[in-house]
């Protein structure tokens, strides 16, 4: 398939109201836990996105049935699986792959993963993923693959080296169909580490501590059948807010899940950006100061990620764009992946006016003009945040690699455009 390339036209207000898919890092776990059950599954809401499509492909390949009824809904039954090695290729695609772990170790007391793939955005360990398996009981080898092989998985009292997303879904997975209480301590809480566990209590789990760093999970659960909504994505809400922000436009993001923004809109906030809750809708007005809070005393403020409930990693991309935008300066200080920063240098190139101090922190000095430029995107949330400097920026962008950015947001461009944008979606050209 060829890459995709987006033209952008930029400098036009947007206005409307626009609905948040499902949340792409709820799906991916929860289609890959569908095979934790041999009765039939329907998800509904589920983002129909590049890395979703993937997953389903994989789920194909151990012999589940996967099809789509209608456009955002997937009806999965794994009536038998088998734990056949996994095409490298479409494993080295998406990160999530390392989610079949957990869900075919349990139903199949083997598995033998290819590498995952996923954004690059520094190193990801798989560490946690591996510490946390072993203490249930597998045997794990690594070679140019990871083996895990338990033929009875067993309750135990774990301690997460780190609150890994990924690794923390993996371990409640198998933690549902080991033998005895498991406590998953240092877990991750993450809106989509919630979801999926209230994914498996819909099929029969029981799970007590949802929400917080330690779950207690009862096993071994007698699963059965479950039609579940996979939960808005406050990923793309938080993209959203920052694209009215940059384009000083009044939208209305319709069934935000606004239970799980209150640190996103407080890292807004602290960019002068205020919305405002009309029942589960989050209203962006387009009167914003735009003014960067300064901490007490006039010193300069920080915008960090780290594990949730505060401020997400998968934002900061799109903080920093929107901070361009934004009167002040502010040091933004991405904790937790090493190579997530490096992109600041196209909106550089595009007269933001930015210091990548190293390789964690950037500090913003804005307003700036942005100009149109070409750009190329690196991962999903870069070229997202490019794709929001292109929005507000005079003249015409040209983003190559789009592909990256459909990894995570459904036809971006047909509902940008919705509103007001000026987005041509194109193969990409060469030269
Ligand atoms: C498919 C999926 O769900 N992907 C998400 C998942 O990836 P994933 O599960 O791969 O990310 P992890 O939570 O394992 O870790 C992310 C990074 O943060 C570091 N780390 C983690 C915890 C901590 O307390 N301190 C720390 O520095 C890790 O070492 C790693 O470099 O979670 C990430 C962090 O929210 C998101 O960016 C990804 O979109
Ligand atoms: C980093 C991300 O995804 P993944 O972990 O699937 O690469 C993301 O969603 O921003």
């Amino acid at each position: 398939m060829a890459p995709i390339q987006y033209i952008v036209e930029g400098g036009h207000r947007l206005s409307g109201s626009i609905e948040p898919a499902g949340n792409k890092n709820s799906a991916l776990p929860i289609i890959a836990a569908a095979l934790l059950t041999e009765h039939p599954v329907t998800l509904q809401n589920v983002p129909r996105i590049r890395d979703t499509e993937t997953l389903v492909e994989l789920v194909r390949s151990v012999g589940a049935s996967a099809e789509w009824t209608e456009r955002n809904t997937l009806h999965i039954h794994a009536k038998s699986i088998r734990a056949a090695d996994l095409d490298p290729e479409l494993c080295v695609r998406i990160r999530a792959s390392i989610l079949l772990a957990g869900p075919l170790l349990a139903r199949c007391g083997e598995v033998m993963l290819p590498p995952p793939g996923g954004d690059v955005i520094g190193r990801r360990r798989l560490d946690t993923h591996v510490l946390a398996l072993e203490q249930l009981g597998a045997k794990v080898t690594a070679t140019d693959r990871l083996e895990f092989r338990c033929p009875k998985l067993t309750g135990a009292d774990v301690f997460l080296d780190e609150p890994s997303v990924t690794a923390t879904e993996n371990a409640l997975v198998a933690a549902v169909a080991a033998d005895g209480v498991t406590y998953l301590r240092n877990a991750a809480s993450e809106p989509h580490v919630q979801d999926l566990a209230n994914f498996l209590v819909a099929l029969g789990a029981r799970i007590e501590g949802v929400g917080t760093n330690t779950m207690v999970i009862h096993g071994p659960a007698t699963l059965g059948s479950a039609t579940y909504r996979i939960q808005p994505d406050h990923i793309e809400v938080g993209s959203l807010i920052g694209l009215a922000a940059v384009t000083r436009s009044p939208l209305r993001i319709v069934r935000s899940g606004v239970e799980h923004l209150r640190s996103i809109r407080m890292g807004f906030e602290r960019l002068g950006i205020v919305c405002r809750v009309e029942g589960d809708d989050l209203i962006v007005p387009s009167n914003q100061t735009l003014k960067i809070q300064d901490d007490f005393g006039g010193h300069v403020p920080k915008l960090e990620d780290q594990p949730w409930p505060a401020f997400p990693a998968d934002l900061m991309s799109i903080a920093i764009v929107t901070a361009t935008q934004c009167e002040g300066v502010i040091l933004m200080f991405e904790k937790m992946f090493e190579s997530r920063m490096f992109f600041v240098d196209k909106l550089i190139g595009m007269g933001a006016r930015i210091v990548l101090c190293d390789p964690h922190r950037a500090i913003i000095a804005g307003p700036s003009r942005l100009h149109g430029a070409t750009l190329s995107s690196p991962d999903i949330r870069a070229g997202m945040a490019m794709l929001l400097a292109a929005v507000c920026a005079e003249g015409t962008s040209t983003i190559n690699n789009a592909d990256q950015i459909e990894r995570g947001y459904e036809r971006i461009d047909e509902r940008l455009n919705a509103l007001g944008a000026k987005i041509r979606r194109v193969p990409e050209r060469k030269g």
